[in-house]
């Protein structure tokens, strides 16, 4: 039995080929995979996975061109790939510079990037968080709708320029005042930064997501749309229903309570909290150093 096991190993085993396998070559599977995996999620929830399958089309019908010889479509079809590549970069530059910002939204980044320091200002209070959650509540209860954006880690300066500039502490009335009818701020988003509203009757991109619901208009479609290209956690009230929804990471959670609310504000406010944490660990270390040099 064993012989015959050794033949046979040595039968069929014999011309295999095993690599050499190192730790290094672990850690870069284990890279590339995530990588591909980063990417076909980022294709799946974005434009991009339209131009996939599109390009899944072309890919059969160059295949069928090339089992079939037809040589003119294929000569097209390679001298247009690079002109294909190059209109695939212009018509997706949102998505790519999106992708590239959530690589500089990652903590591991911004721990060792120090210079940041001064965004700790920009983190809000819990005043400010009550003030939304309880404007956003009264809003609903008289049919009054609001457009409210809270910045996180990406500036939202080419959306603040578009609407008033305002440099206002943050309170329920004060909130509750600008998106009062018929009054010159209510039309439109504002932008709160920190503890600050910095600008009223802004202009946000609409979605053009097909999967949304048709019974929302344009105020929750641009809360969506805002949510796709910024890391911002977007806050709508709907003039029709009064119902609260939330808009981040391009979904829409619809008629949230107010106690879903609070939990979606302090979700980002913990990721500030957190920010202060590194940064305060960071200067911490680099006392600690200075005190051993010195
Ligand atoms: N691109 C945009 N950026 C900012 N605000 C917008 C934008 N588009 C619409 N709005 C705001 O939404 C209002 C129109 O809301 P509309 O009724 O179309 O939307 P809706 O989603 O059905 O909301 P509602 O439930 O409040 O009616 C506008 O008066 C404006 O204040």
């Amino acid at each position: 039995m064993e012989q015959w096991l050794g033949r046979f190993v040595e039968k069929y085993a014999g011309d295999l080929y095993f690599p050499d396998v190192q730790i290094t070559d672990i850690v870069e599977v284990m890279i590339l995979t995530f990588l591909i995996y980063q990417v076909m999620v980022w294709i799946k929830n974005t434009k991009a996975w339209m131009l996939m399958k599109g390009i899944i089309v072309l890919a059969v019908f160059i295949l069928l061109a090339a089992i079939f010889k037809m040589h003119t479509i294929l000569y097209i079809a390679k001298n247009a790939a690079t002109v294909m590549a190059t209109a695939a970069i212009v018509v997706f530059q949102p998505e790519l510079r999106r992708a590239l910002e959530k690589l500089g939204e990652k903590k591991f980044l911004t721990s060792v990037v120090p210079f940041e320091a001064n965004r700790e200002k920009s983190r809000f209070s819990e005043e400010t968080r009550e003030s939304i959650i309880e404007a956003a509540y009264a809003m609903g209860k008289v049919k009054t709708g609001a457009l409210i954006v809270v910045e996180q880690a990406i500036r939202l300066t080419e959306y603040e320029s578009t609407g008033i500039k305002m440099d206002c502490l943050m309170s329920s009335q004060v909130l509750i005042n600008i998106f009062e009818h018929n009054t010159p701020l209510h039309d439109g988003a504002i932008i709160v930064r920190g503890d600050r509203i910095v600008s009223a009757t802004c202009y946000l991109p609409l979605t053009d997501n097909m999967g949304i619901s048709k019974e929302l208009g344009t105020r929750h479609r641009a809360a969506v749309g805002m949510s796709e290209v910024s890391d911002a956690l977007i806050v709508v009230v709907s003039e029709e229903t009064g119902a609260v929804s939330v808009a981040q990471g391009g979904q829409i959670f619809r008629n949230i309570s107010e106690e879903e609310l609070r939990q979606k504000l302090i979700e980002i406010q913990d990721k500030k909290t957190e920010y202060n944490r590194i940064a305060a660990w960071w200067k911490g270390r680099r006392k600690d150093e200075r005190k051993t040099n010195a």
